[in-house]
């Protein structure tokens, strides 16, 4: 069975205080189960601190995007080499508020995406159709783009390794979760993309999340999907009881 990944994403959230007493309080409780996975993906600043708070214990910490060159001329930006050096394990990639407000596409995720395999970090890629998108009926088609776009030229190995994360954008901090069937059905699809990029034991060992308004109320028959492997969870894995309740839910 594919273990389970409960990711908090906190965007632009949080002082390193607040960050620093989340992570106390989740490590005194996080579960100890192999089943499960636990990430929080926190703002640069607070990273080295909470890589420091977080060894030896289930939390992983993550980025929320990074560079996808070492090193150079671009003001502002944080390389995937930097991430490495601080111990963080995983980076979120082509989000769809990166998408949407900083010019991220389906180019930059792809190099972005090469690049924390070159330095070790395990992406989580971001896909998922806007509203309209959605109206039109171009989830499908729209999804399966960006997923071959995002894995192109990487190894069957690296596409195994890769967190691949459904969030539709009209679901994002609206308080409207896709029905776990329609979540479902995308998410089986873009296993049948893997599929037929790579073969059947890598689209078996993929791990894909569903993302948008995931609380601890949903996820459960969320998770109870056959092709929901995690989530990828924003205001509910602000506060730390909430975010302890998802990831019990990914031990079930
Ligand atoms: O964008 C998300 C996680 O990356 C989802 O955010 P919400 O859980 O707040 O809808």
């Amino acid at each position: 069975m594919r273990k389970r990944v409960i990711a908090g994403n906190w965007k632009m959230n949080k002082t390193l205080t607040e960050a620093t007493q989340f992570v106390d309080e989740v490590v005194k409780s996080i579960p100890a189960d192999e089943k499960v996975e636990a990430i929080v993906c926190a703002p640069f600043p607070h990273l080295a601190t909470l890589v420091e708070k977080t060894k030896g214990t289930n939390l992983k910490i993550s980025a929320q995007n990074m560079h996808f060159e070492d090193n150079g001329a671009f003001t502002g930006e944080v390389s995937p080499v930097m991430l490495k050096d601080l111990g963080v394990s995983h980076v979120v990639i082509g989000h769809s508020e990166r998408r949407e407000y900083f010019a991220e596409t389906d180019e930059t995720v792809n190099k972005k995406t090469h690049a924390a395999f070159n330095h070790g970090l395990t992406p989580i890629v971001c896909v998922g159709e806007t509203l309209e998108q959605r109206e039109a009926n171009e989830t499908m088609s729209l999804v399966e783009t960006q997923v071959k776009k995002a894995l192109e030229g990487l190894t069957n190995d690296q596409v195994a390794q890769t967190i691949i994360a459904y969030e539709p954008v009209w679901a994002i901090g609206t308080g409207k979760t896709a029905s776990n069937e329609d979540a479902n059905e995308v998410c089986a699809h873009i296993r049948n993309v893997v599929k037929s990029l790579t073969d059947e034991a890598t689209a078996e060992a993929v791990v894909i999340q569903y993302g948008g308004s995931v609380k601890p109320s949903n996820v459960d028959e969320l998770l109870a999907q056959s092709d929901i492997d995690g989530a990828l969870v924003g205001g509910a894995s602000l506060e730390a009881d909430s975010f302890l309740q998802l990831v019990e839910a990914g031990t079930k």
